[in-house]
């Protein structure tokens, strides 16, 4: 923001909310400044006045200049110099009234930014001057309690105890009227108070104990001084909380770009995976008929002569062909040849055995390979299959369409390889086609 608008914002405010003050303090600090009978009572006043000076002329404007929401700690910490300051100064009931009005400005102060209705800003205001009177109440109290009376003329050993029953106290019920809001705003909304701020409140209330004493103690000069170099410390530590938050939020940010970026990875990483397992299925599976290819088929036979000689047991395989397959595209169309295909697959995975696997060994070729099957066990499965493509209503596919298919059965022996099983399965499928075809062919 240029200095002209920050000056214009700042006149704005002081215009409509801290005038009032700024006039009271004056009024106080000029009848203090004229009444000479009463020493303290002068004192008092030029105290007051010139903590005054400090949140209107100090703190109202760093706000302003510096930007308020983003502190972390802003108000919450550096107000509590004028009202543990002025608890121990005038008493908690002035110290009270004195901050409950001061307090009602806030609301309205940041309701451009909260989006806040006039209403809102009200029921805010006077729901804060009733949270900051009750903890400076709760804060006299305890000064009280501890021993403490106002105002407090000299700073003395047996001062610790009631000014640290203030601090503690009024830091208690102050975090237990934030709690409290928060619970009730089913915790939406965003508190500004964190162990930095927490640590900050008390030190703000030693600070205002200790500008109380310099203002009774000292001359004007010196006291201004004094408000000066408080005032030049507020900024630093304001900078300071500033910079701190913009580092958490650097880090927050990175760390939702690194999680952002591990997110990116490991989704990459699940297609990959995926990829790779698409790959793999594709490389056992014949496309057309979703059935396992050759290339698994051999694996599987493989397995399962290694898995008898170790074990024992029996294998068998059925070589099946459709029967004049090739009429099939000739007469109808290459699409209608893949959808026999893609039935006659199904009808044998429907037929064969569990542990039985089927595959689309080439063209129109199937091999079922059958663990722990003899000549006869391999029969009745070949058979069911066979008459289940023959029963099957190809007319629904298309009109005139009926279909076989024939079969070449082989048992493997103890010292066959599979190549002389295939064989001898080949042999036998061309048997049952020279025999009229729609057979199976079991043994020689
Ligand atoms: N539609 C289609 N046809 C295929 C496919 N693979 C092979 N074929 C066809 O299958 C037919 C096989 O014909 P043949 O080997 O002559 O035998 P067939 O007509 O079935 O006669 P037999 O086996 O003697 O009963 C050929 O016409 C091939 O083009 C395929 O993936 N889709």
């Amino acid at each position: 923001m240029p200095l002209s608008s920050r000056l214009q914002a700042w006149l704005r405010i002081y215009g409509k909310s801290v005038y009032p003050f700024y006039a009271v303090g004056l009024f106080l600090l000029a009848v203090s400044l004229l009444s000479r009978d009463s020493a303290l009572l002068r004192e008092t006043f030029v105290a007051l006045a010139l903590v005054d000076i400090v949140v209107l002329f100090a703190l109202c404007p760093a706000i302003l200049l510096l930007g308020f929401p983003s502190s972390r700690l802003g108000y919450v910490s550096f107000d509590r110099i004028t009202q543990a300051g002025l608890i121990w100064l005038l008493g908690p009931a002035a110290s009270a009234v004195f901050n409950a009005v001061a307090s009602l400005i806030f609301p309205f102060h940041i309701r451009a930014q909260t989006g806040n209705s006039r209403a809102q800003a009200l029921l805010r205001a006077l729901h804060n001057a009733g949270m900051i009177i009750l903890t400076i109440l709760a804060g006299g109290l305890a000064f009280r309690l501890a021993g403490g009376s106002a105002p407090v003329s000299a700073l003395t050993p047996a001062l610790i105890l009631p000014v640290a029953a203030t601090i503690v106290s009024m830091q208690l019920v102050n975090g237990l009227f934030v709690r409290i809001r928060v619970a009730l705003t089913d915790g939406r909304i965003r508190i500004p108070v964190d162990w930095f701020a927490n640590t900050l409140e008390p030190a703000a209330a030693l600070i205002g104990l200790l500008t109380v004493m310099i203002a009774i103690n000292t001359d004007r000069v010196l006291t201004l001084s004094y408000l000066f170099v408080l005032m030049a410390l507020m900024f630093t530590v304001k900078r300071l909380s500033d910079s701190r938050q913009r580092l958490e939020e650097k880090v927050q940010q990175r760390t939702a770009e690194i999680e952002a970026q591990n997110q990116r990875l490991e989704m990459a990483r699940v297609r990959q995976q995926e990829l790779v397992e698409k790959l793999e299925r594709l490389s056992r599976e014949d496309e057309l008929t979703g059935l396992c290819n050759r290339r698994h088929m051999d694996e599987f036979l493989r397995q399962e002569k290694e898995r008898l000689q170790r074990y024992g047991g029996t294998l068998a395989i059925a070589l099946m062909d459709i029967d004049h397959f090739k009429e099939v595209n000739d007469r109808y169309s290459h699409q209608l040849g893949d959808k026999v295909l893609m039935t006659v697959a199904e009808i044998l995975q429907h037929e064969a055995r569990s542990t039985d696997l089927v595959s689309r060994y080439g063209g129109e070729e199937f091999v079922i390979a059958l663990p722990n099957a003899d000549e006869d066990g391999a029969r009745q499965v070949i058979e069911r299959c066979r008459e289940a493509v023959q029963s099957h209503p190809w007319e629904r596919l298309q009109a005139g369409l009926s279909l076989s298919i024939s079969g070449g059965v082989a048992v493997l022996d103890e010292d066959m390889d599979l190549q002389a099983l295939f064989r001898r399965a080949d042999q036998r499928l061309y048997q049952a086609k020279d025999q009229g075809r729609n057979r199976i062919v079991v043994s020689d």
